[in-house]
């Protein structure tokens, strides 16, 4: 689904009720089985904007569209967030089945399609465990097994592994792009990572501060399969540090602040 994004704006109350704007002037799009992510440094208004384009926030101005209509959310939304949120007295597949009961899919569905995600996250076998008996990266894969079980026309990713350890984190990132390269959903995607964010990414969207506004918009010509092989590292060295040098001056204020 191709989601466009215009001019959107969202200002909040403080606690000393001083108007603060969060995000200015912000215009994308996010193309058919595109990966967008979005990256910045702290407070720059990244799951701001995440939950604006997933409907879960109304912008103060502007709006998105979804396929031209501008419907305030889109039909079929699929959410990983940092801390997944799975029901802790439901199984790995009473979890993952949960969006299809949502949507009244028959049983005979709902098995067919559980099996099928819970079999492309890699957890065949686990299906009666239950989430406290599951590591972090167990209970993220459930997460992702959920939020693709919907069939969702937008996938909304906000720092889904940025709990993990750095060698779990690496796998799951593996293995993200390899499921995201059997989908191709329409993505968008938070993290304060930037080697993550150039791994996965389509298109990599630069926020500032205060307020959030687009920085810059780059483009990662890489491709998706393959793209951590040798002979794609120097470009991705070179990605990254581009985007670490739009991003350095902010991150430093925003460490002033606090
Ligand atoms: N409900 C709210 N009420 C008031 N201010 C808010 C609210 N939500 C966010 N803000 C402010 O909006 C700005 C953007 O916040 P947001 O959480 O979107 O940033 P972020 O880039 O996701 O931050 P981080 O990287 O630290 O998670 C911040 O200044 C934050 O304090």
């Amino acid at each position: 689904m191709r989601i466009v994004v215009n001019n959107v704006e969202k200002r909040f109350m403080d606690a000393k009720k001083r108007d603060i704007t969060a995000l200015q002037n912000i215009n994308f799009t996010i193309e058919e089985q595109e990966f967008v992510v979005l990256v910045g440094p702290s407070g720059c208004g990244k799951s701001t904007l995440l939950n604006i384009v997933g409907g879960l926030l109304t912008p103060s101005g502007g709006e998105v569209y979804f396929e031209g209509v501008a419907s305030g959310k889109p039909p079929r939304l699929g959410i990983v967030f940092q801390e997944i949120a799975l029901f802790p007295w439901r199984t790995v597949y009473e979890n993952v089945i949960f969006g299809l009961e949502e949507q009244g899919a028959s049983k005979q569905v709902q098995r067919e399609k559980g099996k099928h995600f819970i079999d492309m996250v890699g957890l065949t076998g686990f299906e009666s465990a239950y989430p406290k008996q599951l590591s972090g990266g167990m209970r993220q894969r459930v997460g992702i097994a959920r939020a693709l079980a919907v069939e969702p026309d937008l996938l909304l990713m906000d720092e889904p592994f940025s709990a993990l350890d750095a060698q779990t984190r690496t796998l799951m990132q593996e293995e993200l792009l390899s499921i995201w390269n059997r989908t191709r959903l329409s993505t968008l995607y938070v993290t304060h990572n930037i080697q993550e964010a150039v791994y996965l990414a389509d298109r990599v969207i630069v926020l500032s501060r205060h307020p959030g506004q687009i920085k810059e918009v780059i483009h990662i010509d890489l491709p998706k399969t393959g793209r951590d092989q040798e002979q794609h590292r120097a470009a991705s060295e070179r990605y990254t540090n581009e985007i670490w040098q739009l991003i350095r001056h902010d991150a430093q204020e925003a460490l002033k602040e606090g």
